[in-house]
């Protein structure tokens, strides 16, 4: 399966109706490349690290965006999960909320993110967490399933417990996006490579290029198999980054190095 993640530089100062065009016309080209699956990265429209224009272009969660990458996906026959948009419930609360649309438009999966970040960018100051774990089957066109997806969004990749939970739901892939600074790449590196291999899972992190709130963004998205090798990365600057996956993989890596079946708690 041809998966494509879409490393976007989301320019603060463009109107999120214009970013939503040039994100939509990256999800052409990617479909037109012969990418089955396709993924933005978070808060791609919104200033991805930048918390002062979130109250401001929040939408409702069938709002604008949400109907952009809707019609994308139909368009281009494709699974796109969108990143995620800054959404706004009717109670005014805010969350940073991940959308996944199957090729007929149909919203396939979304996820709160539970792990708003704390540190200095003020995130947990302005989103409400999430409280629920998701995962979805993605199916081939005979309706068999190719793999379980579960979703994760930038911070809560420092939080395994979440990924076992996914695991546990029945996840084999994970689609995990993010908004990532370049002083901490290593980290990013690091944990999106462990949590591949402790949960024998694929790991499809897509993650902002560009520089946001005066943060240069890390890019360097990453397709990681369940053996832990990295079968793909992207540099820093904006790019659509490709690689095959085989779903197949992760059954026959967790039957033949079982670490899962010896958990103790
Ligand atoms: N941007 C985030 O949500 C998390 C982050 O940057 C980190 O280092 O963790």
């Amino acid at each position: 399966m041809k998966v494509a993640l879409v490393q976007l530089d989301v320019d603060l100062t463009l109107p999120v109706a214009k970013a939503r065009e040039l994100a939509v016309a990256k999800v052409h080209e990617a479909a037109e490349d012969g990418a089955e699956l396709v993924v933005l990265p978070e808060l791609w429209a919104h200033g991805a690290f930048d918390p002062v224009p979130w109250p401001a272009t929040a939408e409702p969660l069938h709002g604008e965006t949400a109907q952009a990458l809707r019609e994308a996906a139909i368009d281009c026959g494709i699974v796109l999960h969108g990143g995620s948009i800054v959404e706004r419930t009717p109670d005014g609360k805010l969350y940073n909320t991940s959308l996944v649309f199957d090729a007929e438009g149909e919203l396939l999966a979304g996820y709160r993110k539970i792990h708003t970040f704390g540190f200095d960018q003020g995130e947990a100051a302005v989103m409400t967490p999430g409280e629920h774990i998701t995962t979805f089957p993605l199916r081939d066109i005979d309706d068999s399933v190719l793999t379980e997806i579960g979703l994760a969004t930038c911070y809560d990749v420092r939080f395994p417990e979440l990924y076992r939970k996914l695991v546990d739901a029945g996840a084999q892939t994970v689609v995990q996006v993010a908004a990532w600074p370049t002083r901490r790449l290593s980290h990013w590196l690091t944990l999106c490579r462990a949590r591949a291999i402790e949960n024998q899972v694929y790991m499809l992190a897509c993650a902002c290029a560009g520089t946001q709130a005066g943060l240069e963004m890390t890019g360097h998205s990453l397709v990681i198999d369940p053996w832990g090798e990295v079968i793909a990365e992207a540099g820093a600057e904006a790019t659509t980054l490709y690689a095959e996956i085989d779903p197949a993989f992760v059954p026959t890596t967790r039957e033949r190095f079982p670490v899962l079946r010896d958990r103790r708690l």
